[in-house]
């Protein structure tokens, strides 16, 4: 059953330089239990993707365009009473990338847990901290520290004590924005296996967001692959990981050889990401592709699809058994970055 069905979703942001299209024409859908990685550099696109699907936008964005659907509804044309009620927390919750940017310094994390029970539910006080203690044991927490405040937390702690606040109220989607970055590389290690343990036990689906693509290699069923505000590869993650065919997916992958299994330089991809203000016509990645011919410049590629329900877009997408192992070479994208310094 689908899930979360996004189409053609177009959110900006009012800026005095003008406005950014900061998601600019994303499809996606998601089935029910199932996990989507969103991966791409930052300032791509993704936190804003996650949150336009609960409309959690800061005041100078807003949703132009496109549907979010939710099981069936779409959800841009709920009120925020509807959303804060029905879908928010209940349905959909997400996992900051800060937790301690989540909780509220002045009140225990068992009573914030507490809070959320019964703002949405009729469950009794003692009751809903009865179920925070469960939550605290389900991610190794002792439940005794439901009394603590969250500055009495570690950092690994406290994101932990976000997940349990996430899972309160068992929602159907859980969406994570880069959840661990913040922590140290042991710790993330231990979280993230924690997040997948728990997505299988639960059933719930999940949005995963992150920079790293060696997370969603390991964490994810399908990846999306976010550059300059749109969809440029969606497929399954081995695909993605072994086969992709997007000049940005071949060069993302090389910046991390840790999921090659060919022994391979470390090389990442010249340039910068492309600033979203009112963006022209043509391919955002053809300033940093290696592959980019004349057409690339003019013409905006559409989304085709390919293999069992995957979808690029690229002009060059016929040719990827030619391209892809001319983007596993080094020099191609030294090359290339010869070519960005040349033209500044
Ligand atoms: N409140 C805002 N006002 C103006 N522009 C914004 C605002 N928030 C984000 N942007 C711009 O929107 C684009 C997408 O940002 P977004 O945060 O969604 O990217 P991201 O891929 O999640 O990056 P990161 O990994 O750094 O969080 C960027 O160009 C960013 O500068």
């Amino acid at each position: 059953m689908t899930l979360l069905e996004i189409t053609d979703l177009q959110t900006q942001f009012e800026t005095s330089e003008g406005r950014v299209h900061a998601v600019d024409g994303v499809n996606l859908s998601l089935e029910a239990n199932e996990s989507l990685g969103i991966i791409g550099e930052s300032g791509s696109g993704k936190t804003t993707i996650a949150k336009s699907i609960v409309r959690l936008l800061p005041d100078n964005g807003e949703i132009v365009d496109g549907e979010v659907r939710y099981d069936g509804d779409d959800i841009t044309e709920y009120s925020d009473r509807q959303l804060r009620k029905q879908i928010r927390w209940n349905e959909i919750a997400v996992i900051p990338q800060n937790a301690m940017n989540g909780f509220d310094p002045v009140y225990t994390v068992g009573d914030q847990i507490v809070e959320v029970i019964t703002a949405h539910t009729d469950t009794p006080n003692d009751e809903a901290m009865e179920r925070a203690k469960s939550l605290f044991q389900t991610l190794g927490i002792d439940e005794d520290r439901v009394h603590d405040y969250p500055h009495q937390f570690s950092g690994g702690m406290a994101q932990r004590a976000m997940i349990a606040l996430a899972l309160a109220l068992d929602p159907s989607l859980l969406i994570a924005d880069e959840p661990t970055t913040a922590l140290d590389v042991m710790i993330q290690d231990r979280i993230l296996h924690r997040i997948q343990e728990l997505q299988d036990e639960l059933d719930t689906a999940m949005i995963f967001i992150t920079h790293d693509m060696s997370v969603v290699s390991e964490t994810c069923d399908k990846i999306a692959v976010v550059y300059g505000g749109r969809i440029v590869e969606f497929a399954d993650t081995e695909t993605i990981i072994k086969n992709p065919r997007h000049p940005y997916t071949l060069g993302l992958r090389n910046a991390f050889p840790s999921i090659m299994t060919d022994d391979q330089d470390l090389v990442s991809i010249p340039g910068t990401p492309p600033p979203l203000l009112e963006p022209d016509e043509g391919c955002r990645f053809a300033p940093r592709c290696p592959f980019a011919e004349e057409r690339c410049w003019s013409e905006t590629p559409q989304s085709e699809p390919y293999g069992d329900g995957n979808t690029i877009e690229c002009h060059r997408a016929d040719e990827h058994e030619r391209i892809r192992p001319e983007a596993s070479k080094s020099e191609t994208w030294r090359e290339q970055e010869e070519v960005i310094e040349a033209d500044d």
